[in-house]
C-alpha cells in the first residue's frame, strides 16, 4: 500500500513536471520578444511604436508599408515632340475649339442683306467670345467700312474677315521667347501666375519644347507654397532628363530661384525656367514675393523673359488677375492655357490690349507636348475653322 502510494505520488509529480515544461515551452513561443532598448532609451508614449534593434520586415508592419527609400527608378528619357509636328496637330485642335467663332462671323457676314440686326449679332458673337468691347467695336467698324466699299462675294468677305481678324490679333508683335542669356550666361525665364492656371504644367511643357530644340534646360521649383507643385515639376524634369532645383515646402522662393540660376550658370545651361508661387491674397504680398525673386535672381543673371500664365476659361476673372500681375512685375509675354477647353479665343485679343504684351504661347491640352508658340495667321485660320 505504501509502495503503491509512493508510485502514485511519483507519477503525479512526473506528469506535473512534464506538463508544466510543455506549457512553459508553448508560452515562451507565443510571447513576443521584449524590445531591445538602449540603457538610456527614452520612455515611449502610447503613440510611438516601440523600436527594436532588429530590422523589421517592411511589408508587414500593421499592413502599412513603411516609408522605404527605394532605389531611383531607371527612367527612360523621353524625346519630346518637335515644333513642326506639334503645330500641325494643335492647329486642328484649335480649329475644333475656336472654329465656331470665325465660321459664325462668316455666316453672318455672308447673308444676302447685312442689316443693323446682323451687325448687332456680329457684335454679340465677338463679345461672347471674350474679344472685349473696345476691340469688338473697332473690328465691326472696320468690317462695315470695308464691306461697304469693297462689297462682294463670299470669298472676298472671307478674305476681309481674315485680314481684319489678323490685324486685330496683331501680326507685327515680337512673339519670340527671351531665352538667350547675355555674356555666356543662361537665359532666365520667370513663369508667374495664379495657382491652378496651369503654371507648373506650362513650365514642364516649355522645358520639353526647349529640349526638343536641343537647348540645355534647368528648372527652378520656386513655388515652395505647395509641395505638390515641386513634386510635379520634378516629374516633368525627370521625364526629359532635365535637372530641377527644389527647396523645402514653405521655404523662401527667392532663395530657390537664386540657387537654380546659379546652378544653371555653373553647369552651362542655356535656359533656366523658374516656376513661382502666385498667391494673390493681396497685391503688396505678391509684389514683395515676385519683386524679391526677380531682384535676387538678377544678382546672378538678367531675367530675359517674364511669362504670365492665364487660364483662357476664366474670362473676366483672368483679366483681373492679369492686371494685378502686370502691376507688380514687368510681364514680357503671355501664355494662354486651356484654349482647348474654351470657345472664348477672343481673350487673346482682350488680354494683349489690356497689358500691351503679346501672347507668346498657347496651351491646348493636358498632354506633355500640348503647348505651342502662338502664331496669329495660324490662330485666325483656326478661328475660321481651317485645319491646314
Ligand atoms: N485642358 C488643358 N488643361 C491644362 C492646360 N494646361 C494645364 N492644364 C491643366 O490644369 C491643371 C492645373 O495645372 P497646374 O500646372 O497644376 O497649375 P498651376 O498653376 O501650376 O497650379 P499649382 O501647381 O497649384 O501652382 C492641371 O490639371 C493641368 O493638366 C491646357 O492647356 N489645357
Amino acid at each position: 500500500m505504501t509502495v503503491l502510494a509512493l508510485i502514485i505520488v511519483l507519477a503525479v509529480v512526473a506528469v506535473l513536471v512534464v506538463g508544466g515544461g510543455v506549457g512553459l515551452l508553448v508560452r515562451s513561443r507565443r510571447r513576443p520578444k521584449p524590445p531591445v532598448q538602449a540603457p538610456d532609451a527614452p520612455v515611449l508614449t502610447a503613440d510611438e511604436p516601440p523600436t527594436t534593434t532588429e530590422p523589421e520586415d517592411p511589408g508587414t508592419l500593421d499592413g502599412v508599408p513603411p516609408e522605404v527609400e527605394s532605389p531611383a527608378p531607371t527612367t527612360t528619357i523621353e524625346r519630346p515632340e518637335g515644333t513642326e509636328s506639334r503645330l500641325v496637330r494643335l492647329r486642328r485642335r484649335l480649329a475644333g475649339s475656336q472654329g465656331g467663332l470665325g465660321r459664325g462671323l462668316l455666316a453672318l457676314l455672308s447673308r444676302d442683306r447685312v442689316d443693323e440686326d446682323t451687325w448687332e449679332e456680329i457684335e454679340d458673337t465677338l463679345i461672347t467670345a471674350d474679344v472685349g468691347v473696345g476691340p469688338t467695336q473697332e473690328l465691326v467698324a472696320r468690317l462695315r467700312e470695308r464691306l461697304r466699299v469693297e462689297g462682294g462675294s463670299t470669298a472676298s468677305v472671307a478674305d476681309v474677315l481674315r485680314e481684319e481678324l489678323t490685324t486685330l490679333v496683331g501680326r507685327d508683335a515680337d512673339r519670340s521667347l527671351g531665352t538667350t542669356g547675355a555674356d555666356g550666361g543662361p537665359g532666365v525665364v520667370l513663369v508667374v501666375g495664379v495657382n491652378g492656371t496651369g503654371k507648373t504644367t506650362t513650365v514642364g511643357k516649355l522645358a520639353r519644347m526647349l529640349v526638343a530644340e536641343d537647348r540645355r534646360v534647368l528648372l527652378g521649383a520656386a513655388d515652395t507654397f505647395r509641395a505638390a507643385a515641386t513634386e510635379q515639376l520634378s516629374t516633368w524634369g525627370e521625364r526629359v532628363g532635365v535637372e530641377v532645383v527644389t527647396g523645402p515646402e514653405g521655404g523662401d522662393p527667392a532663395s530657390v530661384a537664386f540657387d537654380a540660376v546659379r546652378r544653371g550658370a555653373e553647369d552651362g545651361a542655356d535656359v533656366v525656367l523658374v516656376d513661382t508661387a502666385g498667391r494673390l491674397q493681396n497685391k503688396a504680398g505678391l509684389m514683395d514675393e515676385l519683386g524679391k525673386v526677380k531682384r535676387v535672381v538678377e544678382k546672378q543673371a538678367p531675367v530675359t523673359e517674364v511669362l504670365l500664365v492665364l487660364d483662357a476659361t476664366t474670362g473676366q476673372n483672368g483679366m483681373t488677375q492679369a492686371r494685378v500681375f502686370a502691376e507688380v512685375v514687368d510681364v514680357t509675354g503671355i501664355v494662354l492655357t486651356k484654349l482647348d477647353g474654351s470657345a472664348k479665343g477672343g481673350i487673346v485679343v482682350a488680354v494683349q490690349r489690356e497689358l500691351g504684351v503679346p501672347v507668346k504661347l498657347v496651351g491646348l491640352g493636358e498632354g506633355p507636348d500640348d503647348l505651342a508658340p502662338f502664331d496669329p495667321d495660324g490662330f485666325v485660320a483656326a478661328l475660321l475653322g481651317e485645319t491646314d
